[in-house]
């Protein structure tokens, strides 16, 4: 099934497509998004407006068609993954005002929707995570990514596992009285107060002592199997020492 969510009418007809195979939508996952980089001075009005569309529209287009399709009548969970937007996001201001756009439209939905058979609506803020996404990036970028981990505090990234498992705790009934919340899933990065220089000391250059949780446990299709990060090369280095952290880790 094709989607593109920037078009409201290709949302809606998705969804109907949905409830027509299965009969119902208990959930939805707003994963799509992204960005390129750039100093916002360089930045061209239809630049960020692309970016804005893709993020922001995107997922009122999404939560639309949700609520007309189907919750507005029989209720169901949604969760968005936006970004982690503390401090505003450097080189990505687009994608920051976008994604924090979608943490306030959460919280007016969650109010709005949560008397339509009890929708739950919330927001997941993953720091940098070592996934699929960074092949988007230029080769500099993912050089400096990965010889930067060690800045965050539990001296690595998240993984692409973590970030699933956070979704997963908001769409179950774990978290029926959790709605309109931005869950950060970023290791504590977003606390920490900027570049270490100097201060290294408090940092773990030489690698985590933090747990790793990489991939779900073996399924029928391994639809979360870490092999399918199709990342750089440099990347993929970073998670198989995570996947050795992880190995020797009690989680
Ligand atoms: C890891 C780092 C941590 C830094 C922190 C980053 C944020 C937190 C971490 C997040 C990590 C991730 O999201 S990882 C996920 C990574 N995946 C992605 O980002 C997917 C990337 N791609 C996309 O989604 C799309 O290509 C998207 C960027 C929205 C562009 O959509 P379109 O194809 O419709 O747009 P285009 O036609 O190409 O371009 C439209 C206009 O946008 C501008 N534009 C487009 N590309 C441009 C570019 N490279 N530089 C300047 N400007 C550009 C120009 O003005 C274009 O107009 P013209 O000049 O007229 O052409
Ligand atoms: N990796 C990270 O460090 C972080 C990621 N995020 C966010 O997490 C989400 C997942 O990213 P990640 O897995 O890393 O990166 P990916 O680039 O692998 O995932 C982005 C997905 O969005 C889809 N997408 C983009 N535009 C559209 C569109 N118009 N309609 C439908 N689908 C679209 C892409 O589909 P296709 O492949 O077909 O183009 C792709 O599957 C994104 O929203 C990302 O911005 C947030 C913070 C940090």
């Amino acid at each position: 099934m094709l989607l593109n969510i920037r078009d409201a009418t290709m949302a809606s007809q998705v969804i109907q497509d949905i409830v027509t195979r299965h009969g119902k939508l208990n959930g939805l996952v707003n994963n799509a998004g992204g960005q390129f980089m750039s100093p916002a001075s360089q930045l061209t009005s239809k630049g960020f407006s692309t970016v804005v569309d893709l993020n922001l529209n995107g997922t009122f287009n999404m939560c639309k068609a949700a609520f007309d399709g189907y919750m507005g009548e029989h209720g169901g969970q949604i969760v968005t993954i936006v970004a982690e937007t503390r401090n505003g996001i450097p080189r990505a201001m687009h994608t920051g005002a976008a994604r924090a756009g979608i943490i306030n439209m959460t919280k007016t939905l969650a109010i709005e929707w949560g008397p339509y058979n009890g929708i739950r609506i919330n927001c997941v803020a993953p720091g940098l995570i070592i996934s699929s996404g960074m092949k988007n990036y230029h080769e500099t970028m993912v050089d400096l990514l990965a010889h930067s981990h060690w800045m965050n505090p539990t001296s690595r990234y998240g993984t692409e596992s973590e970030v699933s498992a956070s979704v997963a705790f908001l769409l179950s009934p774990a978290a029926s009285y959790i709605n309109g919340v931005n869950l950060e899933v970023d290791g504590g990065s977003s606390l920490s107060k900027g570049n270490p220089e100097g201060d290294e000391l408090k940092y773990n250059p030489e690698g985590s002592r933090h747990p790793v949780y990489v991939g779900w446990p073996e399924g029928v299709d391994n639809v979360h199997g870490i092999k399918q990060v199709d990342a750089p090369a440099k990347i993929n280095e970073l998670l198989e020492k995570y996947k050795a952290i992880g190995r020797s880790s009690k989680i």
